[in-house]
């Protein structure tokens, strides 16, 4: 997807990009291959690559979710920035903030952050188990997101406790997600949310599957989730 389709292909669902927002993408794509070179933060590096597998895919969440509201959003294990940076992008009205378990990434999107000139973003160096646990942000966020940190089940466990009552969860997942919806049921209904929507679409160009899961949180999470760091994962809610 080069540039020009990209900015086509958010204009069809509504999303008008500035000459600002641009740049500030292409920025991005400079910025984030500049630093691949130093620490691993992606494999994908061809700039039509970026646009469609990173920048248009993690956007792809807002053409099922509205974030046009000043939204607090936070982003668990967001990497190299997504999918929150791309919406924020498109969206400068949301307050995002980002948790992620390694320094090194969260150096980058401190530099990142900073050169794009993006203002009400918070960037947390934390295990999404210590964080979820922090007074300060368990129960307080409207949206959780989260794209490729672990299956539904274990990510269930590090994302809906940090979702306020009446929020959501939004889980950006590739093909797996029915096998992920079946084996993750349990952990959801325990941690207090419920499905609402489930959206699959195919990514544009390369034809793969795509599916936005929308979870909504109905019930306050139990006190003694999430499990110390590890046992999510170890010991999923299954
Ligand atoms: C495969 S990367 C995906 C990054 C990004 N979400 C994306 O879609 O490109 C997974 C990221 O999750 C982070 N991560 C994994 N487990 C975590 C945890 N328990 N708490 C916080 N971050 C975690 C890792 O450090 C890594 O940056």
């Amino acid at each position: 997807m080069d540039k020009a389709q990209f900015e086509a292909m958010l204009k069809e669902k509504g999303i008008i990009l500035s000459p600002e927002q641009l740049r500030q993408f292409d920025l991005y794509f400079q910025l984030l291959v500049e630093w691949n070179e130093k620490m691993n933060l992606t494999s994908i590096t061809d700039e039509k690559d970026v646009y469609l597998k990173h920048f248009y895919d993690s956007i792809s969440a807002a053409f099922y979710f509205d974030f046009t509201k000043p939204l607090t959003i936070c982003d668990v294990g967001a990497g190299a920035g997504f999918p929150s940076l791309p919406i924020k992008i498109c969206f400068p009205n949301l307050k995002v903030s980002i948790v992620d378990s390694l320094q090194k990434r969260i150096n980058f999107l401190t530099h990142l952050t900073e050169q794009l000139g993006l203002t009400n973003v918070s960037l947390y160096h934390d295990r999404a188990e210590t964080f979820g646990k922090n007074k300060l942000h368990r129960e307080s966020y409207d949206v959780v997101t989260a794209r490729a940190v672990a299956r539904l089940s274990v990510l269930s466990e590090l994302c809906i406790p940090l979702v306020k009552q009446n929020g959501n969860f939004i889980a950006m997942k590739a093909s797996s997600a029915q096998d992920e919806l079946e084996n993750g049921k349990k952990a959801i209904q325990v941690l207090g949310g419920k499905v609402k929507d489930v959206k699959s679409f195919e990514l544009p160009i390369e034809q793969s599957e795509r599916s936005i899961i929308i979870i909504e949180k109905q019930k306050s999470t139990p006190n003694k989730y999430p499990r110390k760091p590890g046992t999510p994962n170890k010991l999923p809610l299954e």
